[in-house]
């Protein structure tokens, strides 16, 4: 369960005093996440979420996603709406962190997707690229190519901790990434986390996406293939080609892949694998005292990179060239 920061009963009442939104019913920790502290708020009004931004988010960012989930909303995407306050603003602090409340979305996330949802992430997706065009500010995305090196010298001293030899299979990746990373595939704003966790569906039909704390301006097509990693593999560590042929296809109908990018996926989704080991890695041995959260396996992911690095082209992921 990720709540790092506690809130105490009169900071709560001071901050909600400052919306439209009605007194507070309840105040209940989420049970799910990692990244920051999230509870359900019930007022007068009905439920929201509330979000105390933590550890990864830097302040600096955070107009990128509010008023990032602002025009995507104004663009057609179901996406949680930033609660402004009666001052007009939609970011304030609480319990010393920076804190917003946004809109609650109806709808679950799905424990085992199967093919019908990768069509449908593939679209939202693409949908979502498309949204995006136009949006004003930008964020560089911190967890790229340039910053997986420097992520991973605060992991390296310990990772072998995880699994005997992993720094160095680390090091030999990072050593062939950054010498051959693409530099010029069509770019635009990603959401670069959507995995099924941030995704909810209603009776089957998507019904919004969440979690917009990573989005940041990379290659439209590394987005792709975060969504390959999360979503197409089994529990068993294999890739279910039904599964990624549906994400594909379900893209390609929104938004065609350019042949340069087709022939970087299997490099793109090399690169997404490493970043959420890396991430995991750090996490995994480093989870502050007291918080309630459940650090991920790093390891799922040194499979998945496993598997690209067999990868000859987008074949394998069940397009016909
Ligand atoms: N707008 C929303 N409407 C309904 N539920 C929400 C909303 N935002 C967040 N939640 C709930 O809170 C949980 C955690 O939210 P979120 O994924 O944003 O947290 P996080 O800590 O940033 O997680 P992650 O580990 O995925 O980065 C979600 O799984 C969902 O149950
Ligand atoms: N989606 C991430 C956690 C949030 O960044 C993971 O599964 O590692």
């Amino acid at each position: 369960m990720a709540v790092y920061t506690e809130i105490a009963d009169d900071e709560l009442a001071c901050f909600i005093a400052g919306y439209d939104i009605g007194n507070v019913v309840s105040l209940k920790g989420i049970a799910e996440g990692v990244e920051n502290s999230n509870y359900l708020l019930v007022t007068d009004a009905g439920p929201h979420i509330l979000t105390l931004y933590e550890k990864r988010v830097d302040p600096n960012d955070l107009p990128f996603f509010i008023g990032l989930m602002e025009h995507l909303a104004s663009r057609g995407i179901n996406c949680p709406q930033p609660v402004r306050n009666r001052e007009g603003q939609a970011l304030g602090m609480l319990a010393g962190r920076p804190a917003a409340i946004v809109t609650f979305l109806q709808g679950m996330w799905v424990r085992r997707p199967r093919a019908d949802h990768c069509l449908a992430i593939g679209g939202v997706l693409a949908e979502l690229h498309i949204a995006g065009e136009g949006f004003e500010l930008t964020r560089h995305n911190a967890l790229t190519v340039d910053g997986w090196r420097p992520l991973f010298d605060r992991a390296s001293a310990r990772a072998d901790e995880v699994m005997p030899g992993l720094a160095d299979d680390i090091r030999a990746e990072l050593d062939l990434l950054e010498s051959t990373w693409p530099t010029d595939l069509p770019r635009g704003v990603i959401h670069a986390d959507l995995f099924p966790d941030n995704v909810f569906f209603l009776q089957d039909e998507l019904s919004g996406v969440i979690d917009f704390y990573f989005a940041c301006n990379d290659f439209l097509a590394y987005d792709v293939a975060v969504c390959l990693n999360a979503w197409c593999f089994e529990p068993d560590g294999s890739l279910n080609v039904t599964k990624a042929r549906a994400l594909l296809a379900g893209y390609q109908k929104v938004r065609p892949f350019t042949p340069a990018e087709l022939a970087a996926l299997p490099l793109l989704a090399r690169g997404s694998a490493l970043r959420f080991l890396l991430t995991r890695l750090y996490d995994w041995l480093n989870v502050p005292p007291g918080a309630l959260v459940a650090p991920k396996d790093p390891l799922e992911y040194l499979r998945k990179l496993r598997f690209h690095r067999m990868v000859a082209d987008v074949s394998a992921y069940g397009l016909i060239l």
